[in-house]
């Protein structure tokens, strides 16, 4: 792999587990400044202190929330946009570029796909290119990669996330997120296809700490390379302690009950 990539991936991934907890937090570009998206400051600072491997961004959003101090946190820069008061909500476009994401310092770039839209031909051109330009400039590159169009049936079912992996993987992603399929043995049909760590979106948010630890748990027992998740931890009552929770299973392979000990343990 080219020195540029490992050098900043590592800035992601924790070396001894080859995992990672990204938090996204593109979704003001998408849907407005949502609960846990108002001041984003606070929330890296939140998610940092609780052992996030890295944040995701779009462009103008590191002046906002850049730590500065503390506890490093890696930085994804996020290229593909739209928004829910189009017509054509999962049509993406490119909004950034690689030499964005090398001006701001970060130590990735993501682009996002929606397979079976109408415009899917746009988004495959545009992560052809925008991988081209990463294996230029020696930029790790994370795909979104999810199926969402008029003949996708459900884009939870294995066969059809385990495309939208190894779409990715063949147009040159060095990290992949898709949604989890449920159960491990379901996701290890995702994971098995491909070479390269493949880690979850969290989706809508889930009522219960447990189901989110459970699916994270799960997916690293199948494969998983960890977590790529936005509202369940930015909209939790206390993120830091959910990603404290999040960090013992995915780096310190807790089970989901020492885990949830960790959330009942009295703050110091
Ligand atoms: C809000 C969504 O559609 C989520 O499923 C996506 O993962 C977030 C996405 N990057 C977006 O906001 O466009
Ligand atoms: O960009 C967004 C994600 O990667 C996943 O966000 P979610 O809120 O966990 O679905």
């Amino acid at each position: 792999m080219n020195m540029g990539k490992s050098v900043r991936l590592e800035r992601i991934f924790n070396r001894n587990t080859g995992r990672s907890i990204i938090v996204p937090l593109d979704h003001g570009t998408t849907v407005g400044p949502i609960q846990g998206l108002v001041d984003l400051r606070s929330t890296v600072n939140k998610v940092a202190e609780g052992g996030a491997n890295a944040v995701l961004m779009h462009k103008g959003l590191p002046r906002c929330s850049h730590r500065g101090h503390g506890r490093d946190v890696g930085l994804i820069i996020h290229l593909s946009a739209s928004t829910t008061l189009s017509p054509f909500p999962n049509a993406k476009i490119l909004v950034g570029t690689v030499e964005d994401g090398i001006k701001l310092g970060a130590d990735a770039v993501s682009v996002h796909l929606n397979l079976g839209d109408e415009s899917e031909r746009d988004m495959l051109r545009d992560m052809g290119q925008v991988a081209s330009k990463c294996a230029e400039w020696g930029m790790p590159l994370l795909a979104m990669v999810y199926a969402r169009g008029p003949k996708v049936k459900s884009e939870w079912d294995p066969a059809t996330v385990a495309h939208c992996a190894r779409l990715a993987e063949e147009l040159g992603a060095d990290v992949i997120k898709v949604v989890y399929t449920g159960d491990p043995e379901s996701f290890s049909r995702v994971t098995e296809g491909c070479c390269i760590p493949i880690v979850i979106a969290g989706g809508p948010r889930m009522d219960s700490p447990r189901d989110i630890i459970q699916m994270a748990h799960d997916s690293i027992s199948a494969g998983g390379a960890g977590l790529s998740m936005g509202r369940n931890i930015f909209q939790a009552e206390d993120p830091t302690r959910l990603v404290q929770a999040l960090h013992a299973v995915v780096h310190m392979d807790y089970s989901v009950e020492q885990a949830l000990a960790l959330l009942e343990e009295p703050k110091l």
